[in-house]
């Protein structure tokens, strides 16, 4: 497969071929959840390998504006993994700010909506506070994947699986140019839409770093992007295999592994016609 170039992607001229598009479709979802039974969420697939999707009207603008408002004063440089530290890099150029769920009850709606949509139990310590982020004209974040690639990650073994499960990406701005989220491998990129929530798994079902996900946040050109990030941290993760071999000892709650790969093959029927 020809790689990608962050910028094509970036420039938009990315989009997947017409034989890739088949399979996409656009409906409301409701996951049997009293929440949703009330608002369905609009998920627009995107698509299926890697998994992404974008809900939206996710959010309100008042709900956009309250975060907001409370991310502001907290707002600082952000930061990436370096093994068990954490430090500014050249290549992830934002502000972020974390938001405890009693911040406001507008962040504990928004933790009760997404347990809704993925059927996932994401309080603490399951997941961690939500990340405000704030890209300036010119921020961007370079090409990355969200789950370690290295399975010797100081940390590993003891403090749990360090890898993130999805990336569910809020937009609570809109942006006049610039700021979407490219697929660099997958070859195609998602625009900014106000009050949307983009959504992608980092981890195959069966636990593993899904390689296809190489992902960018391109700079913004115009305007500023505003975004809000859930930050699964799962113990033992998706899949009762985590469990066995290697990832062992990480291993906390097999119950709850199991828990959760149910509620994925339920919450995400599209993903279970593929192979792994
Ligand atoms: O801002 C984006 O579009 C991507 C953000 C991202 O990749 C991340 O927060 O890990
Ligand atoms: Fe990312």
């Amino acid at each position: 497969m020809e790689v990608a170039k962050e910028s094509d992607r970036c420039n938009g001229t990315g989009w997947p071929a017409p034989e890739r598009l088949l399979h996409l479709s656009c409906s409301y979802e409701t996951n049997s959840s009293p929440y949703l039974l009330l608002q369905p969420a609009k998920k627009e697939m995107v698509q299926i390998q890697p998994y992404v999707a974008l809900y939206h009207d996710f959010i309100t603008d008042a709900e956009a504006e309250t975060i907001k408002g409370l991310a502001g004063p907290w707002l600082q440089r952000s930061v990436v993994a370096s093994g068990e530290k954490q430090q500014k890099a050249e290549y992830r150029i934002s502000k972020s700010a974390w938001l405890k769920d009693t911040a406001d009850p507008v962040v504990e709606a928004l933790d009760r909506r997404m347990a809704a949509l993925t059927g996932l139990d994401l309080r603490p310590p399951y997941a961690e506070y939500l990340q405000v982020v704030n890209y300036g004209l010119g921020g961007h974040y370079e090409p990355h994947f969200d789950h370690a690639t290295v399975r010797e990650l100081p940390g590993w073994a003891g403090r749990g699986d360090p890898r993130l499960l999805f990336l569910l990406l809020f937009q609570l701005s809109a942006v006049e140019a610039g700021g979407s989220t490219a697929f660099i491998y997958a070859n195609f990129s998602v625009p900014v839409v106000k009050n949307a929530a983009l959504f992608w798994w980092n981890l195959r079902r069966n636990g593993n770093g899904d390689g296809d996900t190489l992902h960018a946040g391109c700079p913004v050109l115009a305007g500023d992007k505003w975004g809000e990030r859930c930050y699964p941290r799962p113990v033992c993760s998706i899949s009762p295999s985590l469990c066995d071999g290697q990832a062992k000892s990480s291993c906390r709650d097999p119950g709850r592994a199991r828990t959760w790969g149910r509620s994925r093959a339920r919450h995400f029927p599209e993903e279970t016609a593929r192979v792994w």
